[in-house]
Order: C-alpha cells, then structure tokens, then sequence
C-alpha cells in the first residue's frame, strides 16, 4: 500500500514553481506577484467579524454548538482546548525563527518535485499565473524534518525546533481527535459508523486505532508586504483534509473565509484558540453535510504574518464516500466512492473544482465551489 506521500510523487510540481523569491531583498511588489484583477475583493469587512462562533470546548452544549457551526460556516474557533497560550508562543517563536533564517540556508530544505515535507511554495501555485506572497514549511514526517532543519541550522541548533513541532503534533493530534467525536456526535454517527466507510466492514476497532491518521503541519509564512492590496497570501482553496486546526499569531489579520450572504469574512485572531475549518473529505463523508470551508489569505503591509495548519486526515488507505446513515431520500448521494489516493489525484489536477468532480451528478455543486 502506497503511503500519502508517495501518491503526492505521482503529481509532481514544477521546480520553477516551487522556490520562493528572498522577501528580505524585494522593497517593491514585483509583476510577477501583482495580481491585477484583485481590487475591492481584497479589502475585508470588519462589521463582519463575528460571523464565524467562537466556541469553548466545555461548553455544555458542546455537541450542539459544533455540529451547527460545521453545517453552517464549515467552520468555527475553539477556547478551552488545553493547550496553553505559552506553548502556542513558542511553536510561532520557532517557525518565526525558521522563516527569518537566510533566504540561501532555507533553500538548503527545499522540497523536491515530488516530496510534500520541507520548504518552499505552497503546491497550489502552478494553478495561479502569479506568485503568492508566501512561503511555507511543511512538516510530514519527522526524521526528514530533522534532517532538512539541520541543514538550515547547523551545529544542532535545529532541535528546539524540531522537539517543539513534534509536541505541537502530538497535543493536536489528541484534539482533533476530541474535535472528531463531537462533530461524529452531532451527526449521531460513530466512530464504528466511519471506520467502516473508511476501512471497510472486515476491518476491526483497533485498526482505526494503530492505522495511524494522515496528518502534516503547514507553517506559513506571509512577510510583510509593500502594497498588499495587490498581493495574495494564499488564494481560495478548500483543504484535502476531514478538517484543518490552525492557529494564527494574534498580531494581525489574514484568514478569510467565503459564507454565502457574506462575501470574504476576516476570522479574527483570538489569543489561544484555534479556527477549525472542515476540509473537501469530511465534505464528502458527510454527504455535503459539513461543508469543505473556502478559505483565503491576504498579507498586510505592517506584520510578518505566521499561521501553522494541523491537516488531520483518515488512514493513508481509506476509502471516501459518504457515510451511509447520511444518506436517504431527503439527502440523496451527492459524492460517488473512492480512495483517498484518487482524491489527491483529482485535486493535483483539478484543483477548486475538485469536489464537483467527485460528485455524482456535478450540477449538484456543494457550497464548497460557489
Ligand atoms: O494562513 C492562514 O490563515 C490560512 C492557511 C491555510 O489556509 C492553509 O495552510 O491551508
Ligand atoms: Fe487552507
């Protein structure tokens, strides 16, 4: 069985479109990141700010509050998590850190073609014919992130780092999985119910449990930047996962996401929490139930912007499909059977219009795609 990273070797990307300019010497926004067409749709509303709930994760009413912020907004923040304000300041320290090295020793851990770890453009900029205002580092698995960050730090002054992510990894891997269970809850489906969509009815409960769940941590990092109305952070995409944790320095603004009625709304920062987003697979396990979050980055002229996305996803070798409790005559299929593998596959290629692609009949569109 193919693991993730391997399916992601079979869609290599361009190098060219892979290294990312030196921030530090760019004084000007350069043409090739001018993105002409952007005008009034960059410039964020803040009257609505409070669109997207703000939750604590014990409120009694937990399950409620989540599984109406899922079906409503496709996504939410989360307070109360257990995992403290400190420990989230040294995780931005050290990808601060990380991003402010030398353009050249960065360049040391650039991701190959086909690799999915280590630094560079995010692997949606070939669909763009601008650049993004953005560089990122993506953490996939450990050994090869000791290896890249030692080649940007030598004389061992990457193991900060790299102990730090690897906690980061464990405390969100135990939260999404509490995230999980009350999203689960809400719909009134079990774990069972989406093991065996997943992994089959032969499978057994221990293997959701020891099939480890694809996970990665993306840093991104969006410099300051000189005319930022011209300037994309990351543009507006949805995430291959069932749902993203991101957290977001609590110095400036930049996450966006699209709500029908709304247009763009700016997901403030709130020190501590979290914005959950649900991704394109929980979109499709559910039936268009949660749907996938479309979601943006915009730069700002004043802050060296720092978010870290935990994309949490099924066992490398799951099968997607809607869970069948969630399907009936009011909600009739919307997404037709395949392998997470596929998926990657059909977003490699198709990018936004991915979701319409796994539809059954693609004139039924998901709010994911407006
Ligand atoms: O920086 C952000 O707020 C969004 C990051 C994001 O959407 C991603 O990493 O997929
Ligand atoms: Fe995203």
């Amino acid at each position: 069985m193919k693991s993730i990273s391997e399916a992601y070797k079979d869609h290599p990307i361009n190098l060219h479109n892979i290294i990312p300019i030196d921030f530090k010497k760019v004084h000007e926004l350069p043409d090739s990141h001018t993105w002409p067409s952007l005008g009034q749709d960059s410039i964020s509303d803040t009257s609505h700010d409070q669109v997207i709930p703000i939750i604590d994760i014990e409120d009694p009413n937990i399950v409620k509050l989540i599984g109406h912020a899922c079906e409503t907004w496709g996504a939410f923040q989360i307070t109360n998590h257990g995992i403290s304000i400190s420990f989230l300041d040294e995780v931005e320290s050290q990808s601060r850190n990380l991003f402010t090295q030398p353009s050249q020793q960065k360049l040391k851990a650039l991701r190959t073609p086909d690799s999915v770890g280590g630094y560079g453009r995010p692997r949606m900029q070939p669909f763009f014919p601008k650049f993004l205002w953005q560089e990122g580092f993506t953490v996939v698995d450990q050994s090869a992130t000791v290896d890249q960050t030692s080649k940007i730090w030598p004389n061992g002054d990457h193991t900060p780092f790299c102990h730090v992510m690897e906690e980061h990894q464990k405390k969100s891997k135990d939260l999404a999985n509490r995230l999980l269970g009350l999203m689960l809850d809400s719909l009134e489906i079990t774990k069972d119910d989406l093991r065996i969509t997943l992994l089959g009815s032969s499978s057994s409960p221990e293997d959701l449990k020891s099939e480890a769940p694809h996970t990665a941590l993306q840093l991104n990092s969006y410099p300051a930047c000189p005319d930022p109305n011209k300037a994309m952070g990351l543009a507006s995409h949805t995430d291959t996962s069932l749902f993203t944790i991101l957290y977001q320095s609590s110095r400036s603004r930049g996450l966006q996401i699209k709500v029908d009625g709304f247009g763009w709304v700016t997901v403030p920062p709130v020190p501590g929490a979290f914005v959950v987003n649900i991704g394109d697979l929980l979109d499709i396990l559910t039936n268009g139930r949660f749907p996938s979050a479309v979601h943006r980055a915009i730069v700002n002229q004043s802050h060296h912007r720092i978010s870290i996305g935990y994309f949490y996803g099924p066992p490398c070798n799951s099968k997607i499909a809607p869970i069948p409790k969630l399907v009936d005559s009011n909600h009739p299929i919307r997404y037709r059977d395949m392998t997470w593998r596929e998926y990657i596959g059909i977003k490699a290629k198709h990018f936004e219009k991915s979701l319409s692609f796994a539809a059954v009949n693609p004139e039924i569109r998901t709010n994911a795609q407006s």
